[in-house]
């Protein structure tokens, strides 16, 4: 019995001798297991923090130039600030030049419109002589908003600055950005947008604001001609407007014109594409651009024959007999609008020559530019057109395509 208790206190023994070393083994395989888990993790967030950190814009394509894309003079705040406060932080300093002090600005803030980056306003800014305010509009941004937004703001902001001063632009006269709301300050171009204006001209109204309600053919021409120009300068900065329309074009009481609206242009110049998210309504698209092909600006110079349309129709909604969603099978029918009664054969041909379905075939700016010019010195100067229908905004977006509250158009005057 004694060689039977023995055996078992060495085999109490053995298991012991087996059992730790292994426990130990384990550990210490666990323990490298971790050490190199967290080594390799180590590696790879080395590797992905520039994605992570820095969203920059999706480069140039279809022939944008690095500097239309917003590299050559620094006009895009790269996404690297992990807050609101730390980004206008980085990008008041770069945008120091044209930083309007707040109290410069009444607090009496008008709403004018509610556009695609936030709220339009007008208000008084007082520079020189306080009891001469000049009259701005604000595009607000205002809280709650996010990183996104802020960053795209500001971008809005640098892509004014990057254009620069041009007669037939609405021009930026500076921007709040150290703190939100931000605020880009733009002039004030108060007679208000060309669309309103052609659906004013309808009316038995004279003048308003100094601005004289009748418009003739040779002031379709003169507006014309300044759109033309605004649009060569986009061009020579290649970028083109993708949104040429009469209610994106403001008026003062001289029939100055100024191209407004942006944003498409931002957009193209910020991500080298059209983002899918940008809605343009449709019948004024030329039809690569229906066809998501690439877009340019001899697709302007479709818009522009429409622009023609719109003002000899002052303000009828262009094709009025085919619904929006079937305007690319109308075109793909090789069918154009007729000439409206109030237009010209001259107009017309030069409105055709812009509904040429091949881009390559339709003129180019300053080709146009040079034949409305030559239209210019025949055109009517006394007949004004004349439409005795007044426009039910509601209608009129439905048949056009466009959101009734895309319109600015003013109820009070209707
Ligand atoms: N400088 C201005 N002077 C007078 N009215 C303006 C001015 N800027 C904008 N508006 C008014 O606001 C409307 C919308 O302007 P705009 O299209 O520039 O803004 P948006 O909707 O933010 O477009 P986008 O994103 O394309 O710039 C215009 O049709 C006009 O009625």
């Amino acid at each position: 019995m004694r060689w039977e208790k023995d055996f078992y206190v060495v085999r109490e023994q053995q298991y012991e001798i087996i059992i730790i070393p292994t426990i130990l083994v384990g550990i210490f395989l666990i323990l490298l297991a971790v050490i190199l888990w967290l080594f390799i993790r180590g590696q790879r967030a080395q590797q992905q923090s520039p994605g992570i950190r820095g969203i920059g814009p999706v480069p140039p394509s279809r022939g944008l130039s690095w500097e239309a894309a917003g590299h050559g003079g620094s006009v895009f705040v790269p996404l690297k600030e992990t807050s609101v406060e730390s980004l206008l932080r980085t990008t008041t300093h770069a945008l120091a030049k044209l930083q309007v002090p707040r109290e410069q600005l009444s607090e009496v803030l008008e709403q004018i419109h509610n556009g695609s980056c936030g709220t339009i306003y007008r208000t008084k800014m007082y520079t020189g002589d306080p009891a001469k305010p000049k009259s701005v509009v604000l595009k607000a941004l205002e809280e709650p908003t996010g990183l996104q937004e802020v960053q795209d703001f500001l971008g809005r902001v640098q892509f004014y600055q990057y254009l620069g001063k041009h007669r037939n632009l609405v021009q930026l006269e500076g921007c709040c950005t150290e703190k939100l709301p931000l605020y880009m300050v733009l002039e004030d171009v108060a007679q208000g947008d060309l669309l309103s204006f052609l659906w004013t001209c309808r009316r038995d109204v004279m003048t308003m604001d100094g601005l004289l309600y009748d418009l003739t053919e040779k002031q379709v021409y003169h507006i014309g001609r300044q759109v033309l120009m605004a649009l060569e300068f986009l061009q020579d900065k290649h970028l083109f407007h993708g949104d040429v329309a009469a209610r994106n074009i403001l008026i003062q009481s001289d029939l100055t014109a100024k191209l407004c609206g942006l944003g498409l242009a931002y957009e193209v110049h910020a991500r080298g594409a059209i983002p899918a998210t940008h809605s343009v309504p449709l019948k004024w698209l030329a039809p690569e651009r229906l066809l998501l092909r690439p877009a340019g600006i001899r697709g302007d110079v479709w818009s522009f024959g429409i622009l023609l349309y719109e003002m000899v129709t002052l303000g009828a909604p262009p094709y009025p007999e085919v619904p929006p969603t079937s305007i690319l099978q109308y075109l793909q029918r090789r069918k154009i609008m007729k000439r409206p009664s109030s237009c010209t054969h001259t107009m017309y041909g030069l409105m055709k020559s812009c509904w040429r379905w091949n881009e390559e075939s339709r003129p180019s700016l300053r080709e146009l530019r040079s034949r409305v010019e030559i239209a210019t010195r025949i055109a009517d100067d006394k007949a004004v057109f004349q439409v005795p229908e007044l426009v039910v905004p509601e209608l009129y977006a439905a048949v056009a395509g466009i959101s009734v509250d895309s319109l600015s158009y003013s109820y009070s005057i209707l």
